[in-house]
């Protein structure tokens, strides 16, 4: 029977314009890595590897399902095929990321097309496509919207020096772009080692093929007598804030960590799936970034990530300068301690003008230091603003912090979050929050009351209380 090797493409390319000039690339590249190489023909449609069972790359990117040989026996290690299939996956994955899918059936791994739809879309390379008609030829790349496109993903999975493998922007990100929507492979609540490696060990065995090659594929920081446990301490990520469950996914979890982060993860409790936004514009070729840490001084997230995650952080926030370095520690420092008293709920009682004083001067703390990414906590930060003024009856205030939450939440959790949702109908509806004058009416106003002709800064002293 022998074995056999090789990767598959999963989901298949589509005809549509992105894909096609990447399989283009990807051909030119591959003829070019092999130009002087016999064994490897270029024949009219498709490039040959005359080696074990002869491996083909079609030039039409959308046919193409799988690349793999035995690579066992005689024939197979005479012609040297593997070295090939290590080749053209490694070249695959870095235009093609986690659609890529390589498999050897030595470590128990298949591919994940059925062989019949594979030979059958080998044998369509003879034939190329009916010639286009005008109207149907796809515009060029830039006028092409990627996430318009079926399938087509934003990024792609590749090697980050010194961090392992991670999140690529294949296109010019803008801020707001939901890049990720998965359900989890599993989720686990907090147990012993011992009982959350069986429960894992339970739950691996009833998934899918895929699903636990996908698991199986993951980071693991902690290698020892708990592998699964090991893989889960390392991926996990929270399912809602704080919350002690913890879910696993096919590729948010290839997404590394970063103290100013360009993308924030959300898990959507209502569709019960995690999102991935970009909370800045992020450049095709940047890495995409999410923050596993609890915020704080820099030596204090140190401790953190070495702790929970095992990894020393060499992100640009923690490689900044000395001086500066000390700068943004004082930023974080101002953060926790101005969080801390604005939840103060006895200073929100008797001083509210107090606590929004500092909600006021928070929100330019953390534009500072995340550099004009930092909605989900101006988000937090905006219904903290909200509760203290319509836990004093000021509808009109009230609702344009809950405005503004809200559009916070719209950039790093998407419109269908039900925290987005919860925002939106407090800024229509302020009075109906449980904490609507529980400490008291003294500044009652109606929703119609906000002025309509100040300027953006006067508006924020009124939005603030700041007037004299
Ligand atoms: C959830 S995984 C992310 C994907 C992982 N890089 C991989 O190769 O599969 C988390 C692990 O990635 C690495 N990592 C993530 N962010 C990092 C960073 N800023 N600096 C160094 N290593 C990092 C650490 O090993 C961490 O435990």
């Amino acid at each position: 029977m022998g074995i056999d090797a090789g990767f598959d493409m999963d989901p298949p390319l589509s005809k549509g314009g992105v894909d096609k000039q990447n399989w283009g690339r990807f051909i030119d590249l591959i003829k070019e890595q092999y130009k002087d190489d016999v064994q490897v023909q270029i024949m009219p449609n498709y490039i040959n590897f005359n080696a074990g069972e002869h491996p083909k790359l079609p030039f039409e990117g959308h046919k193409f399902l799988r690349f793999s040989s035995k690579v066992s026996g005689a024939i197979a290690s005479s012609s040297g095929v593997e070295r090939y299939i290590n080749t053209v996956t490694r070249v695959a994955k870095a235009h093609f990321g986690s659609r890529v899918q390589y498999w050897n059936e030595n470590a128990n791994q298949y591919g994940v097309h059925d062989w019949e739809k594979v030979n059958e879309s080998i044998r369509s390379y003879e034939q190329p496509d009916v010639l286009e008609t005008q109207a149907s030829i796809t515009p060029p790349l830039s006028e092409i919207d990627p996430v318009k496109e079926q399938g087509i993903a934003l990024f792609e999975i590749q090697d980050i020096p010194g961090r392992g493998r991670g999140l690529v922007a294949r296109f010019n990100i803008s801020k707001g772009t939901r890049i990720i929507c998965e359900k989890p492979l599993l989720t686990a609540g907090p147990m012993p080692s011992d009982k959350l490696e069986l429960f894992l060990a339970k739950k691996l065995k009833a998934m899918s093929k895929t699903s636990q090659r996908q698991f199986l594929s993951l980071h693991n920081n902690f290698q020892g007598k708990y592998p699964f446990g090991g893989i889960f301490r390392t991926n996990a990520l929270p399912c809602g804030s704080g919350s002690p469950i913890g879910g696993v996914y096919p590729t948010a979890c290839f997404i590394n960590h970063s103290c100013i982060p360009n993308a924030h993860n959300n898990w959507n409790s209502a569709e019960k799936h995690e999102t991935i936004y970009a909370i800045r514009s992020i450049e095709r070729g940047a890495e995409i970034t999410i923050t596993y840490d609890h915020g704080g001084a820099s030596r204090e997230r140190e401790v953190f990530l070495k702790d929970a995650f095992g990894f020393r952080c060499d992100c640009n926030g923690c490689s900044l300068p000395t001086d500066l370095l000390k700068a943004s520690d004082n930023r974080r420092v101002q953060i926790q301690s101005l969080d801390k008293a604005i939840g103060d709920p006895f200073r929100m009682m008797n001083s509210p003008r107090e606590s929004l004083s500092d909600c006021f001067l928070m929100l330019q703390v953390l534009e500072q230091e995340f550099d004009g990414a930092a909605s989900p906590m101006i988000a937090r930060l905006y219904y903290d603003a909200f509760q203290i003024s319509i836990a004093h009856g000021d509808q009109a205030r009230a609702s344009m912090f809950a405005e503004r939450a809200y559009k916070a939440r719209v950039i790093c959790e998407g419109e269908d979050s039900p925290e987005t949702l919860r925002v939106k109908s407090l800024a229509v509806k302020p009075a109906d929050h449980s904490s609507f004058e529980v400490c008291s009416r003294k500044w009652q106003t109606t929703r119609d009351s906000v002025p309509k002709y100040l300027n953006t800064v006067q508006f924020d002293k009124w939005l603030f209380r700041q007037e004299n």
